[in-house]
């Protein structure tokens, strides 16, 4: 069987759903903190390409012409002019759309997610605010052939994502009650429909969003924490010097970016010899959990 190659390999993509204002941005920049990967929210890229008039150009892949005399140049001129109006046309769709509480035709923000990744060097992704309905996710999924590793799902009440929402203060053309109002609708409609599709692949890890940032993030390191598995058919005392190497104390390893989840899938004696081991140690370790089953 053929290896893959470098170039092939697939990046690790997390989407990162839940209601406007569950908290989803907030918890990406400390996941981002924590664990490296790159936050990509569609909405920011989105809000960026109306800023920016759309001239870097991704959305249509129209090539520079070569000037070789005057009558070329005012061709050339014309053109710009020409993909100028084009591109603040975008510009100005996508803006309606976003004070409308809409979403963006998919193919426009495939194109902006794409450009992203591809201009980052980094192989883990935090794909946030996407995909927000069934034509954003068929979309993605057919042109990238990325499937995602999990969905990140941040579950809020309506009145608690309103309050946040209102006293944001970011000066958000969409952060008023009307177009809250409307995206909630859009939410509940079009995106919570994703969320159970992925549920429906086991792909969904939700997280109670209404609590404190910090308890939301201890939620969202249990999960984003990589499991390590342990071959629970070797020896007992064989096991236990995995384990220890694992759970490292604080002082000896930079452990704050690996808090331990431990998979053990052996039952009986084993798991009592490790959690009588590991009740004996538990205080000096930086495990968060330990799951034996
Ligand atoms: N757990 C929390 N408790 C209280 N306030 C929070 C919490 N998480 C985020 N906030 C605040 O709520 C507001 C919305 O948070 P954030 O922008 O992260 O949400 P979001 O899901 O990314 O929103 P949107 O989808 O509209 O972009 C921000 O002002 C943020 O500081
Ligand atoms: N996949 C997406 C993501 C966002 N938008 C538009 C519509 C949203 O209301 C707006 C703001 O997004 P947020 O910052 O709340 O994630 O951006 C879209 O059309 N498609």
């Amino acid at each position: 069987m053929g290896t893959v190659s470098d170039a092939e390999k697939k990046p690790t993509v997390i989407f990162v759903l839940g209601g406007p204002g569950s908290g989803k941005g907030t918890q990406c920049a400390s996941i981002v903190e924590n664990f490296g990967h790159t936050h990509l929210s569609a909405g920011d890229l989105l809000r960026a390409e109306i800023k920016s008039g759309s001239e870097n150009g991704m959305t249509l892949n129209l090539h520079l012409i070569e000037i070789y005399d005057e009558q070329q140049v005012m061709v050339y001129t014309k053109f710009r002019q020409i993909r100028k109006l084009f591109f603040d046309e975008i510009g100005t769709m996508i803006q309606n759309m976003i004070k409308e509480g809409k979403i963006v035709p998919s193919e426009v923000t495939i194109k902006l997610l794409q450009k992203a990744m591809h201009e980052s060097e980094n192989d883990k992704f935090l794909i946030d605010g996407f995909p927000r309905n069934e034509e954003n996710r068929a979309a993605f999924e057919a042109v990238t052939k990325i499937e995602p590793a999990f969905v990140l799902f941040f579950d809020c009440p309506e009145e608690e994502m309103e309050r946040r929402i209102l006293s944001r203060n970011e000066g958000r053309v969409d952060d008023n009650i009307e177009t809250i109002r409307k995206r909630f609708k859009v939410f509940q409609e079009s995106s919570l429909p994703v969320v159970e599709y992925y549920d429906s692949k086991g792909k969904v890890r939700k997280v109670d969003a209404a609590k404190p940032v910090e308890e939301v993030f201890e939620a969202v390191k249990a999960i984003i924490t990589p499991k390590e598995k342990v071959d629970a058919a070797k020896p007992v005392e064989e096991v236990f010097e995995v384990v220890k190497s694992i759970i490292t104390p604080k002082e000896e390893k930079d452990s704050s970016k690996r808090s331990v989840h431990l998979c053990v899938t052996k039952h009986g004696t084993l798991k009592e010899h490790l959690l009588c081991k590991f009740e004996a140690c538990k205080d000096s370790l930086n495990a968060t959990q330990c799951l034996l089953s």
